[in-house]
């Protein structure tokens, strides 16, 4: 059996919960059980805070994990990245008073920075030359300046609304981050066939995950300019209408081309486009 190390709760936790899910790993009751396996793929799952996944991992506790980047990065245990999950999207930066001019990296020099990142926000002052104090805690960041405890901060930024409600403005961003799948590096050999399948589910949904399944009823004489107008996976489907002159085309089509190419279908005649979801797909 293979075990993933996941955060109990938080802003990681419901979209790991919902990956694995949409992944067909189903579990059975959890009622707060910090170890729960599932009913239906030899997996189990251990509940854990962020900050101490990359070492259960590293240590062997957990064989796999789903953590932030920006906690993985940080903690610099000895473990691999598998995969890029490409949620919990965030980044880590300084931010400082808005109302201070800013005149660059230097002016950080001589400050004291809040952060629950020490290791990361040491290097990067390091590199730039900069000597600060860092002041570690380890949540309510961004209050740290308006209450005298550290000039700026540094700290996760997604839509920076803390910062604004915090009268701070981002000044440097440091890393970007994201939720990483990553794995111990001695994993025996069935656990590694096991996280090969698991890999292969993880896929499918991620494959799936920014296309779409488009039908229309195109009329039979644009059909050749209304295919090549089409990506698709291979080339689409065209099946004949009951009513003459006119046909039904499927295909696939990625969410980013999307709006453009549905305008071009409707400006070639095509009429009645369904779009629908993607659940998995296999390629
Ligand atoms: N606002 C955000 N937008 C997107 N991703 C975020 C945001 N805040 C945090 N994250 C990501 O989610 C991870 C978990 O955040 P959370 O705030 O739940 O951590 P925590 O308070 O350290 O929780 P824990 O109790 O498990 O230690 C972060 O390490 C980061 O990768
Ligand atoms: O730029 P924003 O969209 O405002 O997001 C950034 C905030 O989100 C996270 O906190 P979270 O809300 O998870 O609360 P926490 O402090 O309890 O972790 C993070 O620590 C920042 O404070
Ligand atoms: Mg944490």
């Amino acid at each position: 059996m293979l075990r993933i190390a996941v955060q109990a709760k938080g802003r990681l936790y419901d979209e790991t919960m919902s990956f694995l899910g949409e992944s067909d790993i189903k579990l059975s009751a959890m009622k707060r059980s910090l170890l729960v396996q599932s009913s239906n793929f030899p997996l189990e799952v251990l509940f854990l805070r962020d900050d101490d996944i990359p070492q259960s991992v590293a240590t062997g506790v957990a064989d796999i994990g789903i953590v932030g980047e920006n906690e993985f990065v940080e903690k610099n245990e000895d473990a691999e990245i598998i995969k890029r999950l490409g949620f919990s999207k965030c980044r880590l930066s300084l931010a400082m008073p808005k109302d201070i001019e800013y005149p660059g990296v230097k002016w950080f020099h001589g400050k004291k920075i809040a952060t629950s990142y020490p290791g990361i926000l040491s290097g990067f002052l390091k590199e730039n030359g900069v000597n600060a104090e860092i002041h570690v805690i380890t949540g309510s960041v961004e209050v740290a300046p308006g209450i005298g405890l550290a000039d700026a901060i540094f700290d996760i930024v997604s839509s920076g609304s803390t910062l604004v409600s915090n009268r701070l403005k981002e000044v440097e961003v440091v890393m970007k981050s994201e939720a990483l799948l990553i794995g111990n590096k001695n994993m025996s050999e069935e656990k590694q066939e096991i996280l090969r399948e698991l890999l292969f589910r993880m896929d499918a949904v991620k494959t799936a995950e920014d296309k779409k399944y488009v039908l229309m009823n195109a009329p039979k004489e644009k059909l050749d300019e209304i295919v090549s107008v089409l990506p698709g996976m291979k080339s689409p489907t065209v099946m004949p209408l009951a009513q003459e002159g006119w046909c039904s085309v499927h295909t696939v089509l990625d969410e980013k081309c999307f709006w453009e190419i549905i305008g071009k279908l409707k400006a070639l005649g095509a009429e009645g486009i369904l779009v629908l979801p993607i659940e998995k797909m296999i390629i």
